[in-house]
């Protein structure tokens, strides 16, 4: 049974494909309400509640939090990803309703219509005072040209408006195609009559419009901001407000939200609304669904495509990647129980089909399944990367056209303080994930169960007694592999059993003179 928690405020419409499933259980309350937050495996937020380390610490079965929005700056990324609780927003669910309240937000901006709705509620008739500017011809300067910016500037060009934008990862083609400008940041500033912004808030973009990029704008610029508090420096805005230089502000967002102490809306020229951007029955619906079918996706085990700390996948890409990744995870697994020693570095190479494919992703399998036995927390492919930086472990992933007569290989390289390990493993069409070699001795069995992985002396008896130690305590041996690199020389043997070996048993083969080592494997 999955617990999912549903703690603000979404459309139970949308929630739908969550519904009516015995094996789903739907609780909507708040956090605060909520005295059991340990036994939910999922949570769907919009902006109110604060997903925070502290949360998420309580959340102990959690794996997936959603947002039903764009925005996840309300949601601690770095404290999810090290708990290796996947992130999930809804990209597109509202992207139109917040392009559609920006202008509406831009045109009463220039036409006053707020302050003149209130006068004529006032039984006033003050036609002289609200003289307005049309948008026709006006030059829009956009900041940051995304989805909402990009919907933005389709409007502003039936409005007959001149288009220019800012954004640094904009291609020149994608300009081209929109038909807008794109330009530098101080030449938007120059060129605008009216700037609005539509960026994430990050380090870069806090404060993007601030006392010295206001002051490069033209005499009588309008500005909006309908994304993220804090883009426009509120309190560097006043004094460009108080001389006249910024003719108008709307805000849908602010610094702190509700802004209770804002001294920027005792000005007659601000208009705001309370962060109404995505605020339409049809965002809602759409953003709720979105979310709601990607947790029921992830839940059951199948891709998500809008992670924001997990490589997006595709069902067709996920499902060519499934085997490699469950294969690489295996490969971990063993390879670090095989290796008991600090580890430096790690190589993933990849060769033939494996080598067109998501291969981060395929990485972080053999990351979560090498880290499993050395870490005492939960590690997934969300937070495998993470976890093996903080170890000061170095990764890196290479691509070879040596495919060893397999049609997809996959070598694993393990740097550690005293002596590296190398592992290789190919994936079988209708056969399976086979490993086929290990420190450069040849050998092909399926990773999976209870193993005993053995270096030994290639002379003749040593099979006998391992046989016979093993036939002494009552095991049966399931299958069993050999390999050497020439006739005499060092050998491996790798066995499997139906169930896992005890300790005694493994000390006693350690014991013999022509058994170099003895490692148990649990896969
Ligand atoms: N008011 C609301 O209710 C509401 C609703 C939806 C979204 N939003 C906010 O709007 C913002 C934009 O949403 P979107 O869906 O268009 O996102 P998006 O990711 O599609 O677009 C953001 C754009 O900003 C650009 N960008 C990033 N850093 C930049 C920088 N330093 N300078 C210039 N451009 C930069 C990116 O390249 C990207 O093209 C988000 O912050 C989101 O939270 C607000
Ligand atoms: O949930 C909301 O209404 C706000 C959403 C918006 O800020 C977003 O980032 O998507």
């Amino acid at each position: 049974m999955y617990k999912i928690l549903v703690a603000d405020a979404i459309s139970s419409e949308g929630l739908a494909p969550l519904l009516g499933h015995d094996t789903i259980q739907v609780v909507q309350k708040k956090v605060s309400e909520v005295d059991d937050l340990a036994t939910y495996d999922a949570l769907l937020v919009r902006s109110a509640t604060k997903v925070t380390d502290e949360l998420l610490s309580q959340m102990t079965n959690v794996k997936i939090v959603a947002r039903a929005g764009v925005g996840v700056d309300n949601i601690d990324i770095d404290a999810a990803t090290k708990r290796g609780v996947i992130v999930i927003n809804a990209p597109n669910g509202n992207t139109i309703s917040t392009a559609e309240h920006t202008f509406a937000m831009m045109a009463s901006l220039v036409r006053h219509i707020p302050q003149a709705n209130i006068s004529v509620k006032s039984r006033e008739w003050n036609r002289s005072s609200f003289v307005g500017t049309e948008l026709y011809k006006k030059q829009l300067g956009i900041i940051g040209f995304g989805r909402i910016g990009s919907e933005i500037a389709k409007r502003a060009k039936a409005f007959g408006m001149g288009v220019h934008v800012f954004d640094p990862f904009l291609t020149a083609a994608r300009a081209e195609k929109l038909g807008v400008n794109a330009v530098e940041l101080e030449q938007l500033l120059a060129v605008a009559d009216i700037i609005t912004v539509h960026t994430p808030l990050t380090k870069e973009t806090k404060g993007i419009l601030n006392a010295d990029t206001l002051s490069k704008t033209k005499k009588g610029v309008y500005l909006l901001n309908c994304a993220r508090g804090g883009i426009i420096d509120e309190e560097a805005l006043i004094p460009f407000l108080q001389s006249g230089h910024v003719k108008g502000v709307a805000l849908d967002v602010f610094e702190v939200e509700p802004p209770v102490s804002q001294p920027l809306l005792e000005f007659e020229q601000v208009i705001a609304t309370p962060h109404l951007g995505a605020s339409t029955k049809e965002a809602q619906l759409n953003v709720a669904e979105d979310v709601a079918q990607e947790v029921l996706n992830y839940l059951n085990g199948n891709p998500v495509s809008s992670s924001i700390n997990l490589p997006t996948l595709s069902k067709d890409v996920f499902e060519k990647i499934h085997p490699f990744s469950s294969l690489t995870k295996k490969m971990g697994s063993l390879l670090s129980q095989c290796m008991k020693e600090p580890v430096q570095d790690i190589t993933v190479t990849y060769g033939g089909t494996v080598a067109d494919l998501e291969t981060t992703y395929i990485t972080r399998g053999f990351l979560s399944g090498f880290l499993q036995h050395r870490v005492d927390r939960s590690v997934n492919e969300v937070n495998a990367s993470m976890i093996t930086k903080e170890r000061g472990i170095t990764f890196g992933e290479r691509f070879s056209n040596e495919t060893e007569g397999y049609s997809n290989v996959i070598k694993v390289e393990v740097r550690g303080d005293h002596s590296s390990f190398t592992l290789t493993g190919t994936y079988v069409q209708d056969y399976g994930p086979r490993i086929v070699n290990i420190q450069s001795f040849n050998i092909d069995f399926y990773p999976d169960g209870h193993l005993l992985y053995i270096r030994h002396s290639d002379k003749p008896g040593v099979i006998g007694r391992v046989g016979k130690i093993l036939g002494d305590h009552d095991v049966n041996i399931a299958t069993m592999q050999v390999g050497r690199k020439q006739k005499g020389g060092e050998a491996i043997m790798m066995l499997s059993f139906d169930k896992s070996l005890d300790e005694a048993i493994v000390q006693r083969l350690q014991a013999f003179d022509d058994i170099v080592s003895v490692r148990k494997i649990n896969l």
